[in-house]
């Protein structure tokens, strides 16, 4: 398991720990008790953006709601910019609360409210001067691109442009941590684009730490630099995006990403590959390019080094969090000489390889 635990050091740069963090659902109405996360110890960095990833009900709702006191763990401790969340009574939880701004996956904006006003609204509960509401609420509509919308209502916006005043709403109070549940999954992929170009920006300009939870695969492959997968309550992978996304280690890991990351073999090559070769096999590998590899005219070289019986089955270009990422399945008779003539191009080279089976 590849995990971050926090040292002293690292302590002062995390926006979120969750240190032993553990939370259990107690057993109602012929429910019995459910443990809903078990053990949690991770660190989310300051500054970054930080994906939450897992299967419907890993535990990423009940994680992100202990940040802002929405549940409260059953053990160990969640600490917010240096602050024991479980220690804190109520002045300081609304206190928490002015630090930690949430959107949500259906807005959750007040329908009597106009766009100006939903965003007032947390400035008017802090008790914060007519004057200095207006002069925050004019800019925050003016950073979302709604300026024209100011004066509508809910019911005359679209997805994308609720979820705007969504996120204008979340930073009305100059939060230092900005939480997603699911903020795009409503939305259409062109939309999704746009608000995740709003979130990058604002977390590069304002400097604002988010931490998301998504179903969204591309989500994260988009703007998160951190990523986190948590499984049956526990986190069993986590490291860089792009380390995660291009050489997952758990299986959990494997099969969330398997349609948003390289290049899937088509199902009749994979079901028949097997773990050793049987005579006129041919060797199925991924050869992954990234880095410097990427920009690299490797397939002709790997062409020439292997012959005329190389043969090219799929392959794809991408973008992980930023960094190029190339992958390419090919296959090549799986002979002795053949083998061994692979093997020191990929050494000579550094490119990284997968050997996915063996078959004819
Ligand atoms: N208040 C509650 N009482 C009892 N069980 C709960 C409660 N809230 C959540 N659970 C259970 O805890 C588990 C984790 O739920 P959670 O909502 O955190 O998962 P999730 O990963 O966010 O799932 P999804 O993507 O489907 O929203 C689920 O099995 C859920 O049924």
């Amino acid at each position: 398991m590849t995990n971050i635990t926090a040292s002293p050091s690292d302590a002062a740069q995390s926006m979120v720990r969750f240190d032993g963090v553990s939370k259990v659902f107690p057993a109602s109405s012929g429910r019995s008790a459910f443990i809903a996360l078990d053990g949690i110890d991770y660190a989310v960095p300051k500054g970054a953006i930080t994906g939450i990833i897992g299967r419907s009900g890993a535990g990423k709702s009940t994680l992100i709601r202990l940040v802002n006191g929405l549940e409260t763990a059953s053990a160990g401790k969640v600490v917010v910019d240096g602050v024991d969340v479980g220690g804190l009574d109520a002045a300081g939880l609304r206190g928490l609360r002015r630090q930690v701004g949430m959107i949500f996956q259906h807005f959750n904006l007040l329908s009597s409210r106009t766009v100006y006003d939903n965003v007032a609204l947390p400035l008017e509960i802090a008790g914060v001067d007519r004057q200095s509401i207006d002069r925050r609420v004019t800019s925050l509509v003016d950073l979302v691109g709604l300026s024209d919308r100011a004066r509508r209502y809910p019911a005359e916006l679209s997805g994308g442009q609720k979820q705007r005043v969504g996120i204008a709403r979340a930073l009305a109070t100059e939060p230092k941590l900005l939480l997603s549940d699911e903020a795009t999954s409503a939305l259409d992929p062109e939309t999704t684009q746009s608000i995740l170009e709003l979130l990058k920006s604002i977390n590069r300009d304002l400097g604002l730490t988010v931490l998301l939870i998504t179903h969204e695969m591309e989500v994260v492959k988009t703007i998160a630099s951190q990523v986190a997968v948590i499984d049956k309550g526990k986190i069993v992978e986590s490291g860089r995006t792009f380390d995660v996304f291009t050489r997952p280690v758990q299986e959990t890991t494997k099969i969330l990403l398997s349609a948003a990351s390289g290049v899937k073999l088509p199902d009749w090559i994979s079901s028949d590959l097997k773990p050793a070769p049987s005579a006129g096999d041919r060797a199925f590998v991924r050869l992954i390019f990234m880095g410097e590899t990427a920009f690299k005219p490797l397939t002709a070289q790997l062409a020439a080094a292997i012959g005329p019986d190389l043969n090219i089955l799929a392959g794809a270009i991408d973008e992980i969090a930023g960094e190029p990422f190339g992958s390419l399945v090919v296959a090549y008779p799986a002979e002795p000489d053949m083998l061994s003539r692979a093997e020191a191009f990929y050494a000579r080279t550094g490119l990284t390889t997968e050997v996915l089976g063996y078959g004819a």
